[in-house]
């Protein structure tokens, strides 16, 4: 039976633009889990952005921080949009995403890029190029130049203005990331790919001789190799399939995981988790996310595709708890769902029906009582 105390507290932040679409369709996901399959999940919903915002000065107001607080993890939509304007950009620094992720050490960003066959037809790139797609981006998330200092925009006594920016990485911060990529690979395909811009960046080169000092101190079963990242985009474009972990720097991940997710179709696909460092019992606060932003060119339409944030529900149910079996069955429906050709607009070929985002759920959940009550039937 599931106590108060045995549940894991999950907080449910869809916040601005689709994230909100998107989430309330990942949030009927884990409502399903709850009620279907007894997993012990304690969901508190709470506001992120504008409208928190106008009724309290704060787009991260504090009931919002009191869930995130006692949160085991959290399910996050999306920041940003054409309305950010309205909030003063103080306002919007102290609640923003990036804050969070430093404030909860959130250095390990996964992001796990899959070509699923169903969708080879709307994808952008060849089918030939899609076969056997299935690689993982791991993304340093606490540093780098989106949190270097100095920064700013500054006077020049010429009467222009000079922009500048830090990059700066230390010896722990990119060995821990590099762990986790090594880790990965271990339980994989044994492959890491380290990349970075040595050929120019001093942080680079601290990257790549870390990276390869901690492979060979512990790591030498797992394979290693280094990209320079101009390289490494065209090679997700050209080949995807030759990956199995990838790891780099905050800026770059951020790039090239958007690049990559046109492997597995649509940005609207691709999911994530941003973990940070293992508490003394071993916990990791969590925040799942899909790899998107909050799309102001379609947000309230109701069109947005769902399963980025659909399946970072599934690497929750894998990560923070502990059901692989319930992650396979829903990484299953959505694999029933697109099978059966269910599609949202992104992932649409020309004439096929599109679904609403809430279509897309629905299909989902249809799909996962459909294959629940195959496992049944089979146990
Ligand atoms: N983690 C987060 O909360 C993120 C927030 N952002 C913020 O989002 C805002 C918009 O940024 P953009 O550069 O436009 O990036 P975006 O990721 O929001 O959208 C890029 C393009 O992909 C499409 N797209 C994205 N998600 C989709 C989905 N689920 N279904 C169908 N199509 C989808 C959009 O319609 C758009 O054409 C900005 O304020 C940015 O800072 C951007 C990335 C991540
Ligand atoms: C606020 C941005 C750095 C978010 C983003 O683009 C991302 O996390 O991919
Ligand atoms: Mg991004």
């Amino acid at each position: 039976m599931n106590t108060l105390s045995n549940m894991i507290k999950v907080a449910v932040v869809g916040g601005e633009g689709i994230g909100p679409e998107v989430t309330d369709q990942s949030h009927r996901i884990l409502k399903w889990f709850s009620a279907r399959r007894g997993v012990p999940v304690a969901l508190r919903e709470a506001q992120y952005g504008l409208i928190p915002y106008l009724a309290t000065g704060k787009v991260l107001p504090d009931d919002t921080v009191e869930a995130m607080e006692e949160a085991d993890a959290i399910l996050w939509g999306a920041t940003g949009g054409p309305e950010t304007t309205e909030v003063p950009p103080a306002a919007r620094k102290a609640g923003s995403l990036l804050s969070l992720r430093s404030k909860y050490d959130l250095y390990a960003n996964l992001r796990p890029i899959v070509a699923n066959p169903a969708l080879a037809d709307s994808a952008p790139l060849k089918t030939e190029v899609l076969k056997d797609v299935d690689f993982i981006i791991i993304r340093e998330l606490t540093s780098g130049i989106y949190f270097g200092e100095p920064r700013g925009i500054e006077m020049l006594p010429d009467g222009q203005r000079r922009g500048f920016n830090t990059q700066q990485y230390t010896t722990n911060q990119i060995r821990r990331v590099a762990r986790t990529a090594f880790e990965l690979a271990r339980t994989r395909k044994g492959r890491v790919c380290s990349v970075d811009k040595a050929n120019v960046l001093e942080t680079s080169l601290l990257w790549r001789e870390e990276v390869a000092a901690l492979h060979a101190a512990e790591f030498s079963d797992v394979e290693l190799t280094h990209l320079y990242v101009d390289n490494a985009a065209m090679q997700i474009v050209r080949a995807p399939s030759q990956f199995d972990v990838m790891v780099t720097c905050n800026i770059f991940g951020d790039i090239l995981s958007d690049c990559a997710a046109m492997a597995s179709g649509s940005l609207g696909m691709l999911p994530s988790v941003s973990l940070g460092p293992p508490d003394r019992l071993g916990r990791r606060k969590a925040l799942y996310e899909p790899v998107h932003g909050s799309a102001p060119d379609i947000a309230g339409k109701g069109i947005a595709n769902p399963l980025g944030s659909i399946l970072s529900v599934a690497m929750m149910l894998r990560i923070t708890l502990n059901r692989p079996d319930d992650a396979t069955l829903l990484e299953k429906a959505v694999d029933t769902a697109l099978a059966a050709g269910a599609r949202t607009a992104d992932i649409a070929e020309p004439g096929a029906k599109r679904l609403s985002t809430q279509e897309m759920g629905d299909a989902v959940l249809n799909a996962l009582d459909k294959v629940a009550g195959k496992e049944r039937e089979h146990a």
